[in-house]
């Protein structure tokens, strides 16, 4: 199969290869994303899906301006939908700034897919970055499911984000580049990307390319096989949770011990990330184990981190909280909405109701007057949003779909109407809602502020 070929199938994979779809393309300038815009514009026209293009002038060096205007001119001169957005140098941290533009450029993704409606977010990751995050990933240790690598398609916002290049590597995008007369930027920073990517990308991954030419489809392949795999497990650890627990989602210790030796720390493992939404290492649960099978305790509690603790009795083990968790005995504090005015809602995000829009990627919304005093405030594990078909969807659920780290959930605010029906879960998803002749439409909009130094996942 031809890389082309093997982009094509990428994009198939995902319905995306369809005239009534639409995709959002983060093009940054460098090669890679050119290669990538250029490949979707070369589709036949019946297969080719409406781009958005979509860039970030993250204001990091003189060179961003140029990027930008360059950008703006390619995509005049193509016809091509173009999404820019600045991030402006006083909203730079002093410290972390890889992570925090990476951030700053994943929320306005996501903004926009939500905006919209796109299928998805295409980014031109490639197998060279896919070797380097492997590497960086085994010299860091840890559980085998922790070593997969940059995911070809995951769930993102209200669509998919998807890397249809992680086949091709970044010598072969440079050559595709080339022949199509594409003109590109050399990333600047990337000469002095973060030290151990950079030790990896120009000595590591160069060493073990001439130990093999094949090495990076050597990975690609690994990759491959691990998502079968921890698929597979995955598949038999549902099979196997519900013979030894209760219920009440209790452990049932003898039907647990009974399980062959390689699936009870799986199993344990499942069991308790299903029972407190909290990520257990199972490098770490070899004392839980020990704990479970100790007969001579029969009786007794094992706190297992701040939060939880387990309790055994009668050969049942149960999860427990600690102790109150502060977010159920602080009241909901709530916030009135001020029409037309950017109110402060979390450290880093900034929103608005207004009559008009505000941003770009302002959401428009239909409200009645009967939806009036709207509300800010955090979200609780009750909330639903409306579904385009009908139906619900719990918040927590959207959030654990959109792989919201279980420590930033909490911070999560909710725009709730007068009946305290959400609207809006800032930042992940709204709600949604047919315009009638008894509404009027008003426009949502985020921005962020400040900016802490945290990575994402890829
Ligand atoms: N300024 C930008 N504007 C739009 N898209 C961008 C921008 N920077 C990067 N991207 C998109 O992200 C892809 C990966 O870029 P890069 O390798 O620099 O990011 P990274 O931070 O190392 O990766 P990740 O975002 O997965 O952590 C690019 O190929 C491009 O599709």
């Amino acid at each position: 199969m031809t890389p082309i070929q093997q982009f094509k199938r990428q994009l198939a994979a995902q319905q995306l290869l369809d005239p009534e779809v639409t995709v959002i393309v983060a093009v940054s300038t460098g090669v890679d994303s050119m290669a990538l815009l250029t490949l979707l514009e070369q589709l036949p026209s019946q297969q080719r899906p409406q781009l958005i293009v979509a860039h970030v002038n993250h204001h990091l060096r003189a060179q961003s301006q140029t990027e930008a205007a360059y950008l703006t001119k390619y995509c005049q001169q193509h016809q091509l939908t173009l999404k820019l957005t600045d991030w402006p140098v006083r909203l730079h941290p002093k410290t972390g700034i890889e992570a925090a533009a990476r951030q700053f450029r994943y929320t306005f993704f996501g903004q926009l897919i939500t905006a919209t409606q796109a299928a998805a977010v295409l980014t031109a990751h490639h197998a060279n970055d896919q070797a380097e995050t492997y590497l960086m990933k085994l010299a860091r240790g840890g559980d085998l499911a922790q070593l997969v690598g940059i995911q070809a398609a995951r769930p993102f916002y209200t669509g998919q984000l998807v890397r249809p290049l992680l086949t091709w590597s970044k010598g072969q995008l440079r050559e595709y580049a080339q022949a199509q007369g594409v003109t590109w930027y050399e990333d600047a920073t990337n000469a002095d990307v973060e030290l151990t990517r950079n030790r990896l990308r120009h000595r590591v991954v160069p060493e073990l390319t001439q130990l093999n030419p094949a090495f990076l489809a050597h990975v690609a392949s690994y990759e491959q096989q691990l998502q079968q795999l921890l698929m597979a497990q995955t598949e038999m650890i549902r099979g196997l949770l519900p013979t030894v627990t209760t219920q009440k989602k209790q452990l049932t210790v003898d039907a647990w011990q009974q399980l062959p030796s390689s699936w009870q720390l799986p199993v344990l493992q499942a069991w308790l990330t299903q029972g407190t939404d909290t990520q257990f290492s199972q490098l770490k649960l070899g004392p839980v184990a020990h704990w479970l099978q100790n007969s001579q305790l029969p009786t007794g509690r094992l706190p297992l981190n701040h939060d939880w603790q387990l309790t055994k009795a009668t050969g049942l083990v149960a999860i427990q909280p600690l102790k109150k968790r502060v977010k159920k005995l602080r009241p909901v504090e709530k916030n009135m909405v001020d029409l037309n005015q950017w109110q402060k809602i979390t450290a880093t995000q900034v929103v608005g109701v207004f009559e008009q829009a505000a941003l770009p990627t302002s959401q428009p919304f239909p409200l009645t007057d009967d939806d009036w005093p709207l509300q800010w405030r955090p979200w609780q594990a009750n909330d639903l949003v409306q579904l385009k078909g009908g139906g619900h969807q719990k918040v927590r659920r959207i959030l654990i779909d959109q792989k919201v780290p279980v420590a930033q959930r909490a911070l999560v605010q909710v725009l709730v109407n007068a009946h305290d029906t959400v609207l809006w879960v800032v930042g992940h998803k709204f709600s949604y809602r047919q315009p009638t002749t008894a509404t009027r439409t008003v426009f949502l909009a985020l921005k962020h502020t400040e900016l802490k130094g945290a990575h994402l996942k890829r």
